[in-house]
């Protein structure tokens, strides 16, 4: 149970208005604990009562070792205990309302057209979960779940509201190993930092950089409140096996650790886990009546907004006067890409995109297989665009080398991207110019409008903002590249009319040449 000052901290922090946090109240040096958390606090299927009443057997047999249904259920069922349950302070002071788009009306969902959010919600699939685990589940047991009690402790609105506070409030801690001896010989062991899932929301470019960290769960919440990835979906019961397994990672609410609050790149803190605790160390000194900030992995608002209902709204470094997530990303398609890429009768069908997706996967590319786009060109969309414009025999003889494409940025490879970026912008309803005057419209600006609105208005506008930026991109380095390629015919040209007869291109000194290689590679120049 948490100690009566630990209460009175909350109850301190829920009076000031402005939402809840943390904020330092003295200086806190670098590497300070600012608080540690038994492990007997954190609330797992491991430490929930439920699993061994239910029994390990029956608890598979239902499907809730797998995903988050079984820790949905537990908190469910620690909450109808009331005071019961060890938990029960903790719940008290837990949200119950959420801004996350999974409870939004049509209209305000409508303001999300086009964006990455809506077709990730896994609304349907959480009330699948719900039908097909938890209700027979709960059938099974009336000793442990009271008929009276299901209408009002475990309906589906409760298994959503739950489940959001998994999504929004858990965190995902590897099971390590701890070697004993080592603990005796060094009496202390260096804090580690708990790792998160590496999931896909993040750029291409940092794929595994945000698995460092203390690590609030943001994983795809494509189905859902479960784990899962868009490439899992053809699983059947619609969940991984995160939970599956010994050893597996393990997805815990942790009291305190969860009042932090968290923005681009500002984290102060870390969460380090050890034997038998967690512990909050800060990352730098942290000023009296600052912040204290965790990190959600630094995610771009559309994942921000559906796992959190908030999204990030800063100076932008690459666009003086603008504001938004400087982690946004735009999500494209594959078959987008396809679709922009030849004549129908060359066209990948829908067997040969998964086929190429899959061997990108399995050849370490980038881990998800839509492609992210940050705010330039990234390689990693280069190639992968080139792996979805080869020919049969070409895509062969590059599984034969095992490896992706270079991303080499030719006028052809271009030409498409471009086709498939302003596909992609047409996906939404509205063009990021109309947006701005939407702001510039509504008196009082983006601050007067709705909550949701005000959200899905700048998580639109920040994706819509890397597509312009990437379009950018790719209309420079094409018009050097075509620059390039005119020059070189034109050169040809003269040298056949001068009576050389060369066809050739004349040799490159070594500096021409690397002047060359360089207007080739733009892009690379312009990575993050
Ligand atoms: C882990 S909890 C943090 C504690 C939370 N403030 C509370 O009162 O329970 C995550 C939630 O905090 C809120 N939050 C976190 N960072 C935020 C930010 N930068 N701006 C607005 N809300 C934020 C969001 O509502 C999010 O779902």
């Amino acid at each position: 149970m948490p100690s009566a000052e630990i209460q009175t901290f909350f109850t301190w922090f829920q009076s000031n208005k402005g939402g809840r946090g943390a904020v330092a109240l003295i200086d806190i040096p670098e590497n300070h604990t600012l608080f540690s958390i038994p492990r007997s606090l954190i609330l797992t299927t491991r430490t929930s009562e439920l699993p061994p009443k239910f029994g390990a057997a029956s608890w598979n047999k239902f499907g809730l070792h797998q995903g988050w249904s079984g820790l949905i259920l537990c908190l469910m069922w620690e909450a109808t205990r009331g005071s019961e349950s060890k938990w029960a302070p903790y719940f008290d002071i837990m949200p119950t309302k959420f801004d996350t788009p999974m409870f939004w009306n049509d209209e305000d969902l409508a303001e999300l057209t086009g964006t990455s959010v809506v077709d990730k919600l896994g609304k349907d699939q959480a009330e699948k979960d719900y039908y097909e685990k938890i209700v027979p589940a709960i059938q099974s047991r009336p000793d442990i779940f009271a008929k009276e009690v299901l209408a009002t402790h475990y309906s589906l609105d409760l298994y959503h509201m739950m489940g959001t506070r998994v999504l929004s409030r858990s965190f995902t801690l590897a099971e390590e190993e701890i070697d004993d001896e080592e603990q005796h010989e060094t009496g202390e062991r260096e804090p580690r930092a708990p790792e998160s899932h590496t999931h896909e929301i993040v750029p291409v470019e940092d794929v595994g950089n945000t698995s460092l960290g203390s690590a609030m769960d943001v994983d795809e919440p494509n189905h859902g409140h479960e784990h899962e990835h868009e490439h899992d979906q053809g699983e059947e019961d619609g969940s991984d096996s995160d939970s599956d397994s010994e050893g597996a990672p393990e997805v815990a609410l942790v009291p305190m650790a969860d009042i932090l609050n968290a923005r681009y790149k500002t984290d102060n803190v870390k969460l380090f886990h050890e034997r038998d605790s967690l512990r909050m160390v800060s990352t730098r000194p942290i000023k009296a009546g600052e912040q204290i900030w965790n990190t959600y992995g630094d995610l771009p608002n559309s994942d921000l907004l559906r796992g959190f209902g908030h999204v990030d709204y800063l100076p932008l470094p690459h666009a003086p006067g603008e504001y938004g997530n400087p982690g946004d990303v735009v999500e494209l398609r594959a078959d987008v890409i396809v679709h922009n890429s030849a004549s129908r009768e060359r066209r990948l069908t829908r067997e040969d995109m998964t086929e190429r997706i899959d061997w990108w996967l399995e050849e370490g590319g980038d881990d998800d297989p839509t492609t992210q786009l940050l705010t330039s060109l990234s390689l990693v969309l280069l190639s992968f665009t080139h792996l979805l414009l080869l020919t049969p025999s070409e895509f062969t003889k590059v599984t034969s080398k095992g490896k992706p494409p270079k991303p080499k940025p030719t006028p052809h490879l271009l030409r498409v991207l471009l086709a498939a970026l302003d596909a992609r912008a047409r996906a939404y309803p509205t063009t990021l110019e109309e947006d701005e005057r939407e702001v510039e419209g509504t008196s009082g600006g983006l601050e007067a409008m709705g909550v949701n609105r005000r959200h899905a208005v700048v998580a639109r506008m920040g994706e819509k903002r890397v597509l312009r930026d990437v379009r950018r991109c790719v209309v420079e380095i094409l018009e050097g590249v075509e620059r390039r390629e005119r020059e070189e015919a034109e050169e040809v040209e003269r040298r056949k009319q001068s009576g050389s007869g060369a066809t050739t291109k004349r040799p490159q000194s070594k500096a021409e040449k690397r002047k060359a290689d360089r207007e080739e590679g733009g892009g690379r120049k312009r990575r993050k």
